[in-house]
């Protein structure tokens, strides 16, 4: 797998303005999701904490939301070339992601493009690789050059060493 460079740590201004809850390793807060490429797929791997619980043991849905719409942005970053928002997010929660059982792995792919919408599909397995989470996600894609103008693209090249 590749590793996907972080191009939004780079810039001077970075460590002040780069503040995103998903993945700025600057937010203290945030969740700091690193990515893989693995042909098709995008792939993250992250440690829940007990800080991050909702019921008794269990990682919060809202969290397990937030890791798969923000995988699903840096699919659009990577495989559509721009930048998006999200225009709908569906979850089907299927098994309890017990943080006992350690790292998850979050994975997905651009299924297909309808006009501006990128159609993306994730799964989120847990420590030990059961499949817990299938999420539907619609990406509103900006054209790649208002997505430099406005939303800080920096172009394809510059998340790959
Ligand atoms: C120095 C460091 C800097 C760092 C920078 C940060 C880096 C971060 C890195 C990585 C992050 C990646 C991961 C992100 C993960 C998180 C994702 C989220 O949480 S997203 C938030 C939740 N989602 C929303 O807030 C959407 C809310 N919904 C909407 O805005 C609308 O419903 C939308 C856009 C989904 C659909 O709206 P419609 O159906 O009306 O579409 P139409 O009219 O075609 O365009 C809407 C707007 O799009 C722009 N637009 C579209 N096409 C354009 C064009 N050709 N030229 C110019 N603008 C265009 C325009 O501004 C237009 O807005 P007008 O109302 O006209 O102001």
């Amino acid at each position: 797998m590749k590793k996907i460079k972080n191009p939004f740590t780079e810039k001077d201004s970075s460590r002040k303005e780069y503040n995103c809850f998903g993945c700025s390793p600057f937010n203290e807060m945030g969740l700091k999701l690193e990515f893989w490429e693995n042909g098709e797929e995008i792939v993250a791997k992250w440690m829940p904490s007990k800080s991050m619980e909702g019921w008794l043991g269990v990682l919060h849905g809202g969290i397990q939301a937030t890791l798969v719409d923000e995988l699903a942005g840096w699919i659009v970053l990577l495989k559509k070339n721009t930048s998006g928002v999200t225009s709908s997010l569906n979850i089907d929660y299927l098994k309890p992601v017990y943080i006992s059982k350690g790292e998850v792995t979050i994975k997905g792919k651009l299924t297909s493009t309808e006009g501006k919408i990128a159609k993306i599909e994730c799964t989120l397995l847990d420590g030990e690789g059961k499949e817990c989470l299938h999420a539907k996600a619609d990406y509103f894609c900006f054209p790649e050059k208002i997505a430099k103008a406005k939303y800080h693209y920096p172009g394809i090249e510059a998340f790959y060493e």
